[in-house]
Formats: structure tokens, sequence, C-alpha cells
């Protein structure tokens, strides 16, 4: 495991901002970091790449401690803070040099060709950082997080107020990133959760809430899993409700579709076309609806 988090804990007055949170990431794997307004995402980040020092627990990197060992961690470390903090009045370039001189990188230009390459920077390269837009700026965090090629990647919210084209380069140099580094990142956005992780970890409030693959979380809650069926007129909904495993009819306002909640883990489909058979109705779609992370998260932090 390349970061390992024990019992971590930050206090802020008399608030745990950060309350006794355990986890583990290891390289090959992209971990998503999701919670709520306030959850805690940032204080935990800014913990593992020693921004701040923790009140309670243990957390390493790459087997350095980050209370004790913080040159060491942040060798091993890229960080793309919030808000992306940058110098706006130097050039691209400039700033990639000063950021590689800062980490003590020498003769860093084949290096800063290599990122500005990476991450997609070449047309707007020669640019002030104060001229670009924001998508071109979260690129220069990203070259800059990875100019010293680290092992682990931290990013908090890496993608937020991109477009959708941007969203799905940067999303593309994630994953490929994810191939070989351990990355943590944060967001909001819960497609992309879908789209990147291979494991997502929710905090609210300070407390860790769930910590599992994707499918395992989506899993967790199949108590609430439905289906979706359309015949080709509408149909008594109250026959509907009688089939095995089905805990609540809605109908949809499409003609003739309804939604069937199921209990956890009930298969209606068969009975579904029976029943269909037996009131002489066509169906016309029948369709599994798995729990999207955005309803696992609201269920896990409301
Ligand atoms: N320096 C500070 N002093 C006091 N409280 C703080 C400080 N920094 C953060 N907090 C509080 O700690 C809690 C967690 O904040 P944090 O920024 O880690 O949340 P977050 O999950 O990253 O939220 P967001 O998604 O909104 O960025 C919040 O209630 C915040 O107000």
């Amino acid at each position: 495991m390349s970061v390992i988090v024990k019992n971590l804990t930050k206090i802020y007055g008399n608030q745990r901002a950060v309350d006794d949170i355990s986890f583990t990431a290891k390289p090959g794997q992209i971990l998503g970091f999701l919670g709520p307004n306030g959850a805690g995402k940032t204080t935990t980040m800014k913990i593992l790449t020693c921004y701040l020092s923790q009140s309670e627990g243990t957390a390493t990197v790459c087997g350095h401690d980050v209370a004790k060992d913080s040159l060491e961690v942040r060798r091993q470390v890229g960080y793309l803070p919030e808000h992306n903090p940058l110098y706006k009045d130097m050039y691209v370039r400039e700033y990639l040099r000063f950021a590689a001189s800062a980490n003590k990188i020498g003769q860093p230009g084949k290096r800063i060709g290599e990122l500005v390459e990476m991450t997609g920077l070449g047309r707007e390269a020669h640019k002030q950082i104060g001229a670009l837009s924001k998508g071109y700026r979260q690129r220069v965090g990203l070259a800059q997080a990875m100019l010293h090629d680290p092992k682990v990647l931290i990013l908090d919210e890496p993608t937020s107020g991109l477009d959708p084209n941007q969203l799905a380069e940067i999303r593309a140099l994630i994953k490929e990133l994810g191939k070989e580094k351990t990355v943590i990142f944060s967001t909001h956005i819960m497609q992309e959760v879908q789209a990147l992780c291979d494991r997502v970890i929710i905090i609210d409030r300070g407390r860790l809430v769930a910590d599992d693959p994707i499918e395992t979380l989506k899993r967790r809650l199949s108590g609430s899993a439905s289906l979706l069926v359309t015949f080709d007129e509408p149909v008594d909904p109250l026959g509907l409700g009688k089939i095995t495993g089905v805990t609540k009819v809605v109908a949809t306002g499409a003609r003739g579709e309804y939604r069937l909640y199921l209990s956890g883990g009930a298969d209606a489909r068969a009975e579904v076309f029976h029943f269909a058979v037996a009131n002489q109705r066509i169906l016309l779609a029948l369709q599994s609806e798995d729990l999207s992370v955005e309803e696992v998260f609201r269920a896990l932090t409301q």
C-alpha cells in the first residue's frame, strides 16, 4: 500500500473536521473521495500532503510518516490543491521552471516539454497564466503536480469548472496516470466517480461512511434497486404490485411505463413477462435499473 491512513482526526476548536478515518490506497488504483461540502475531504488531503498536521492518528505515504518525514512525503506526492493556486503573472513554462527548481529538478526542460505535451497545454503554453481559461489553468496545475514524477497524486477537485471537452481530456489523463500511480481525487461529479474510480470513499461530517469498490457500493443498497417496464397500453398497477419482490409501483408519466421498486436482490423480470401475457399486453421494454453512485451517495449522507 502506498497510502495508509489510521484513525486520522483533525480538530478545529470543538469541531472534529476529520473524525477517526482509516483507509489505504495502492498503486494502479484510482480512489475517489466523495462527500458533501464541508465533509473533511480537503482537510484529509492537506494532511496527506503535509500542508496541515493531524490532531490524532497517523498517515504514511510510501512508508514515510507525514508528521515525521514531511520532506520525503512531499517527494513522493504530487498535489493539485483545491482552487489551484498559481502565479498569474508568470508564463506557463516560466512557472513550470520555477516549480521544477523548487522541487530541485535539474535541467527540467525535457520534463516540462513532456508535461506540456501530456496535459495538452501546447497551444497555450506561450501565454501568461492569468490569460488562460480555467481548463488550461487546471492543466498547468496538473503539470506542476506531476513535475517530479511522484508515485502518489492527490488531486482536490481536478475537474471543477471544466467544459465537457476539457472534462473528457482531463479524465482520460487521470485514468492513464492511475494505471501506474496511486491517484486520490475528490469530486462532486458522480458520473466522474463512475467513469474513473476503482474504489470510492465517502466522508460525511468528518466520518468515513463507505469505503468500497463501486460495484460493492451499489450492491450495499440493492434493497432499493428498480425495474423500468413499458407495456403497449396502461395496466393495473395493483396487479403489478402483486409480483414477488415488488415493494412499490410508480407510473412514470409516460404511457404504459412503470417503475417497480424491488426488495433486496429480487429479480421480477420473468413474472413481469407472465403478467403481460396473462393480461394480454405486449411488453415493449424491461430494464433493470442499477443504483447510480449519486443515489448511493445521497442515501449514505442525507
Ligand atoms: N482552518 C480552519 N479552521 C476552522 N475550521 C476549518 C478550517 N478548515 C476547514 N475547517 C472546517 O472543517 C470542515 C471540513 O472542511 P473541508 O474543507 O475539509 O471540507 P471538504 O469536504 O473539502 O468540503 P468542500 O467539498 O466544500 O470543499 C468544514 O466544516 C470547515 O469549515
